[in-house]
């Protein structure tokens, strides 16, 4: 009874800090559909600014990204990650000439909050398409490279249909957002498909103040997330407390980064968030995928509004910035 009551309190803390982050349907706007009503889009538009103005983040269900899809990326994922570091050595983020921010990341070498030790976690950024790449292609990996980059461009079409929306939202034509979007997948924009991996943490080899993810907002315009079930991911609100954004199955679940927020003269918010450890004793892992999403590189981004609030910039060299201020020294990466 005591276990049963405990789970039911808990859970009701989880329900309603979880309501602070609305769901909003996409069905009429999902994948597939080239087109959406003037009187659909009006409504998701209202639901997407509610959220991007008051919360900065929202889940999407219906999008037509299945479960069954992320669960291929993660499962693929996760078996480069369980091999030895000599294996993954070779794809090390940084080692690609024409891509420097492509490939695996490992441990504790990128602090998302400078102010703490390195972030609990591995990564394999997938940032280039292009055919000449050297991919992971050892025992049990076969399709990596093929399911990678299949959910990259999965995850660039339901961008594309985010940011049309979110255009409508201020009341701007759809190309504001999407003519800047043209070249995602190939050389010209940053946008990259991280896959995560949270190892199990080890209490008596933590440092003082690691996270699997050090407190951040994300760089470009907005971001994809797809979590397993392990919770951990937590947004700031307005009151500067921390809430949970658990995963929602059959979810995707989307912020507003700072270009964004800059482009928009801060009309959409981009939102501090960050991943604790599990509890002590707690031995799972934990995996989510990211797109990040990144204007073309050379694009300049002004207010939207026509203020002066925010000096232009260009996005390709402000997101070279940005990856540079979070890596320990040794990892700096720039133009190619
Ligand atoms: O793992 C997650 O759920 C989110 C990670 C994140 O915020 C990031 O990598 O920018
Ligand atoms: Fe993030």
């Amino acid at each position: 009874i005591c276990t049963g009551s405990l789970f039911t309190s808990n859970r009701r803390l989880y329900q309603f800090s979880n309501m602070l982050i609305p769901v909003v349907d996409f069905a009429a706007y999902k994948l597939g559909k080239h087109e959406v009503s003037g009187e659909q889009l009006e409504s998701l538009s209202g639901e997407l600014k509610a959220a991007f103005t008051e919360v900065g983040f929202v889940y999407l269900k219906n999008t037509g990204i299945t479960q069954q899809e992320v669960d291929e990326v993660m499962n693929i994922s996760k078996k480069f990650f369980l091999q030895p570091d000599d294996k993954k050595q070779p794809f090390l983020r940084t080692s690609f000439a024409n891509s420097p921010n492509h490939g695996w990341l490992c441990s504790e070498t990128e602090s998302l909050n400078p102010k703490r030790p390195g972030d609990l976690k591995e990564a394999f950024n997938t940032a280039s398409l292009h055919p000449g790449m050297n991919w992971p292609e050892l025992e049990g990996l076969c399709g990596f490279r093929e399911i990678q980059t299949s959910f990259f461009l999965r995850c660039k079409d339901l961008c594309l249909h985010v940011l049309r929306v979110m255009a409508h939202c201020l009341g701007l034509e759809a190309e504001v957002f999407l003519n800047a979007h043209r070249l995602i997948g190939t050389e010209g924009n940053g946008s990259t498909l991280r896959s995560l991996y949270y190892p199990q943490v080890r209490s008596d080899r933590v440092k003082e103040d690691q996270l699997r993810c050090g407190e951040h907002s994300d760089y470009g315009s907005i971001t994809l997330v797809f979590q397993s079930q392990e919770g951990g991911l937590q947004v700031q609100t307005r009151s500067g407390k921390f809430i949970s954004a658990p995963s929602i199955p059959e979810t995707v679940l989307i912020n507003v980064a700072d270009l964004m927020q800059r482009w928009t003269g801060d009309v959409f918010l981009s939102v501090i968030h960050r991943v604790l450890l599990p509890p002590a004793g707690d031995t799972s892992t934990r995996q989510s995928l990211a797109f990040f999403v990144q204007p073309d590189d050379e694009v300049i981004i002004t207010c939207c509004d026509g203020s002066n609030k925010y000096p232009p910039v260009q996005a390709g060299d402000y997101l070279l910035q940005r990856l540079n201020n979070s890596f320990v020294e040794g990892q700096s990466i720039s133009h190619t």
